[in-house]
């Protein structure tokens, strides 16, 4: 069995966030572990509050993993503030833990700053060099990089931009593009690009959480980034295309164990 670690927040929903990423490490048959940084009140229409964690307790939280349980690979998701930032960088590099996803969470699809936008400058410069894989959407690969994308061309200079930046493999997710969701993964040397349909579907609540987490999964399974992506990504199509029309606004991907076909998982 293999352990994985999401430090994220909360979503109340279920859809997004630790609750996305433990039941994304579930189906991966992972075993699940949380530190929470931040509690969000959240549905399917958005983000009505969010309540930090102290950065004391965030690093409580990581030392009291790290110094009993080993640990396969991380994800790490939302994290609002550069306090919490710099714990989390401080905390990795004193376990010198290497596998590591990064989502560079900033505004949910609702529209609320998951990211303090003063935040940004310790993402950037603490979160981002310790990356093995960092996931940013569009519109969090623009704000991280100031390049507009509108093209494939586009997603590939902002990727060596954020590789610029220290992180090891980059993966721009093209689900804000209009007409496909095509992903592109930069590892330094190539751009492999991971073509994808567009699901017809407002039920997209999650699908960044539940792609980095499963991406972490996949690692920590042992497989190299580019299996990683690409077994992520079938997980990602299965769950768009199951997703739950719950709530009133967009539902959230849903994950369960015999529907994941990716990376030969079934196969063990
Ligand atoms: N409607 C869709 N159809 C198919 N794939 C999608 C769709 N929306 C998002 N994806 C895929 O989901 C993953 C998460 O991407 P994205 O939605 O861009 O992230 P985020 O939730 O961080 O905004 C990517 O692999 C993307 O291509
Ligand atoms: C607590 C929490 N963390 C992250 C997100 C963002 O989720 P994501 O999968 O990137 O996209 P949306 O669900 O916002 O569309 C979140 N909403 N909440």
């Amino acid at each position: 069995m293999k352990n994985l670690l999401t430090i994220a927040g909360s979503d109340s929903s279920g859809g997004a966030g630790i609750q996305a990423d433990l039941k994304t490490f579930s189906a991966h048959g992972t075993f699940g572990m949380s530190v929470i940084t931040a509690v969000t009140a959240q549905n399917t229409q958005g983000v009505f509050a969010v309540e930090n964690i102290s950065p004391d307790v965030v690093g409580a939280q990581i030392d009291a993993i790290f110094t009993d349980i080993e640990v396969d690979a991380v994800k790490v998701g939302m994290v609002s503030q550069t306090e919490i930032i710099k714990i989390i960088a401080e905390k990795l590099k004193k376990y010198k833990f290497k596998k590591v996803v990064i989502d560079p969470v900033m505004i949910s699809k609702s529209g609320y700053h998951l990211l303090e936008p003063e935040a940004k400058k310790a993402l950037i410069e603490e979160l981002v060099p310790l990356a093995y894989v960092v996931t940013p959407n569009i519109p969090e690969a623009e704000e991280l990089t100031g390049i507009k994308i509108d093209k494939f061309d586009d997603m590939e200079k902002a990727a060596i931009s954020i590789k610029s930046m220290g992180a090891q493999n980059v993966l721009i997710k093209g689900g804000h593009l209009e007409t496909e969701a095509t992903d592109i993964l930069y590892d330094g040397e190539k751009f492999h690009y991971l073509k994808g349909e567009k699901i017809p579907t407002k039920n997209t609540h999650g699908t960044g959480c539940t792609l980095s987490s499963a991406i972490a999964a996949n690692i920590g399974r042992g497989l190299s980034v580019i299996d990683a992506v690409k077994g992520s990504k079938e997980y990602i199509i299965v769950a768009i295309e199951n997703a739950l029309q719950i709530g009133k606004g967009v539902g959230p991907t849903h994950h369960f164990y015999n529907l994941y076909k990716g990376a030969g998982m079934l196969d063990e």
